[in-house]
């Protein structure tokens, strides 16, 4: 999976150099910051309504494929931002076994 996820911050980094007439991901880096956020936020929205879906039907297939734009339109951003995929592992490595309730707790007596 992570090679998939390497190969495509690859092709991101370079698309920001690309036109953008000629490449979707340099189309969206053109139009800036606020459109990447609105695509972020319509591909959210998609997902949550694909997610309720498939808890009543039982098919998984729109929750899948919204989830992979959720995630590659995020993936732009943070490209957008200097940022990738990588800085994200690192953070869920830093918390990893911890508990999200200790972690509250702990936050909460600061
Ligand atoms: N993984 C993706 C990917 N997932 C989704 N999309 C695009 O994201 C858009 C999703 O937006 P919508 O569903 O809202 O569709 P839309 O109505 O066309 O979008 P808008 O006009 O509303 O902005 C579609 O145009 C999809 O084609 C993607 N576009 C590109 N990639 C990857 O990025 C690489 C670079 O893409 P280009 O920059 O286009 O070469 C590709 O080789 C792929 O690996």
């Amino acid at each position: 999976m992570n090679d998939v996820l390497k190969a495509l911050t690859e092709v991101l980094e370079t698309r920001k150099k690309s036109a953008p007439d000629q490449s979707y991901v340099a189309s969206l880096h053109h139009k800036g910051l606020n459109k990447i956020l609105e695509k972020v936020g319509e591909e959210c929205t998609e997902t949550l309504l694909a997610a309720k879906d498939a808890e009543q039907s039982g098919d998984m297939k729109e929750v899948i494929y919204e989830t992979a734009d959720l995630w590659f339109h995020s993936l732009v951003m943070l490209s957008h931002l200097g940022l990738s995929y990588d800085d994200i592992l690192q953070e869920l490595e830093r918390r990893f076994d911890l508990s999200g309730l200790e972690e509250k707790a702990q936050r909460d007596k600061s």
